[in-house]
C-alpha cells in the first residue's frame, strides 16, 4: 500500500503537443440514462472534456435526445435504440463511462455487455454496478484489466458482500483480484486497487464532495484520462486526487456542477511545460 501522491502519476499525465488533433487526443463516450435522468451523464461528460479528452460524445436513448441537446455545446450527442446499436455507435471510442443514472434494469445489463465487446476502456459506476447485485460474476465475466469500477461503500457491498469486513484496503485489493479490473473504493480515504497488486490510499479527501453527482464527475474524470490512454490505475489515482483537490479549492457551497470548472486550476498546478 502507498499514499496516492502525485509523484506516482504526474509524469504520466497526458498533455497535447503540436501534432495532436482532437481525435488523436482521445475520444470519450458517456452513456446517458433516460429522459428524466440525464444530469449524471452530462456531469461525467463535461468532466471528461475538462480532463482533456479531445472529443466527448453522449450516447442516449432516443427520447432523451431532446432533453440533452439544449444542455450541451462542445459535447456531441448520438441517440441509440438498443444495445446492439450502442455497440456499433461506440466502436470508435477510446474510453466509455456507463452506469450513472443508467437505470436498474436489464437494459443497463445489456448495454454493459454490448460495449464490453469493443476496444474501449470502461468506467462502470452507480447503477452499472448496483444492477449486478446477486450476480456479480456476470459483470466480472465481461471486464478487461484496463476497466475501472468506481463503487461507493453501498455499491461495493452489493457486488462484494461481506468483503469490507477485511478493512478497506484488503477489501479493495481482493475485489480487484476477483473482478480483474481496477477498483476505486470511494469514501473519505478512497482506495485504488489494481489486479496486479498495486494499491494506493488517497490522502486529500474533501468532505465538500458529499454532494449528489460528485461521483458522476469522478467517473467522467477517469474516463477522460483513459481516453488519452493513461494507464488505468494511474488514471484512477490521478483523477481521485485532482477531484478532491478541486473540491477543497472551491470549499463551502460547492455543488457537483462546480467541479469540472475547477479542473483547469488544478491541472495547471500539475502541468510542467517543456
Ligand atoms: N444528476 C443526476 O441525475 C444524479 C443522478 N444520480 C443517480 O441516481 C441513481 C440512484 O442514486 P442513489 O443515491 O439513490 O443510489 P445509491 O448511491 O446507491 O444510494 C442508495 C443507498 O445506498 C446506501 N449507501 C451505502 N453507502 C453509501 C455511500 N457511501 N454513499 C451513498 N449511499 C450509500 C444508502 O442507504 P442508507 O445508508 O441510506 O441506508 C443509500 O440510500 C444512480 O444512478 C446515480 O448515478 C446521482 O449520481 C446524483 C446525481
Ligand atoms: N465525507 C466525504 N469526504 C471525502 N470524500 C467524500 C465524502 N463523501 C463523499 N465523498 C466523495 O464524493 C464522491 C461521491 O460519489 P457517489 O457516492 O458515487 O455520489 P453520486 O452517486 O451522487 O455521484 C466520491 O468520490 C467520494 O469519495
Amino acid at each position: 500500500m502507498q499514499t496516492n501522491d502525485p509523484a506516482i502519476w504526474r509524469k504520466n499525465l497526458p498533455w497535447p503537443d503540436r501534432n495532436t488533433h482532437k481525435h488523436t487526443r482521445g475520444r470519450l463516450g458517456v452513456v446517458s440514462g433516460r429522459a428524466h435522468q440525464t444530469g449524471a451523464a452530462r456531469l461525467a461528460a463535461r468532466a471528461g472534456l475538462r480532463m482533456g479528452a479531445g472529443l466527448v460524445r453522449l450516447f442516449c436513448p432516443p427520447e432523451a435526445a431532446s432533453v440533452i441537446a439544449p444542455a450541451v455545446e462542445a459535447i456531441m450527442l448520438t441517440p441509440f435504440s438498443n444495445a446492439d446499436a450502442l455497440a456499433r455507435e461506440t466502436e470508435a471510442m477510446d474510453a466509455l463511462v456507463i452506469g450513472p443514472a443508467a437505470g436498474l434494469d436489464e437494459m443497463t445489463v445489456a448495454n454493459i455487455s454490448a460495449v464490453s465487446q469493443g476496444g474501449a476502456a470502461l468506467v462502470i459506476d452507480a447503477d452499472g454496478l448496483s444492477v449486478f447485485k446477486g450476480r456479480s460474476g456476470d459483470l466480472f465475466a465481461v471486464l478487461d484489466r484496463d476497466d475501472v469500477l468506481t463503487p461507493h461503500e453501498g455499491e461495493f457491498e452489493r457486488l462484494f458482500p461481506g468483503l469490507m469486513d477485511q478493512g478497506r484496503e484488503k477489501a479493495a485489493l481482493e475485489a480487484s483480484r476477483r473482478a480483474q479490473a481496477v477498483v476505486v473504493l470511494k469514501g473519505f480515504e478512497t482506495v485504488i486497487a489494481a489486479p496486479d497488486g498495486r494499491c494506493a490510499v488517497n490522502p486529500n479527501g474533501s468532505p465538500w464532495l458529499a454532494t449528489a453527482g460528485s461521483g458522476d464527475v469522478l467517473s467522467g474524470m477517469i474516463g477522460g484520462l483513459l481516453a488519452q490512454r493513461m494507464d488505468s490505475f494511474d488514471a484512477a489515482c490521478a483523477a481521485t486526487w485532482i477531484h478532491a483537490q478541486a473540491a477543497s479549492a472551491f470549499g463551502p457551497g460547492m455543488i457537483s456542477e462546480d467541479l469540472p470548472e475547477m479542473l483547469p486550476r488544478v491541472l495547471m498546478s500539475l502541468w510542467k511545460p517543456d
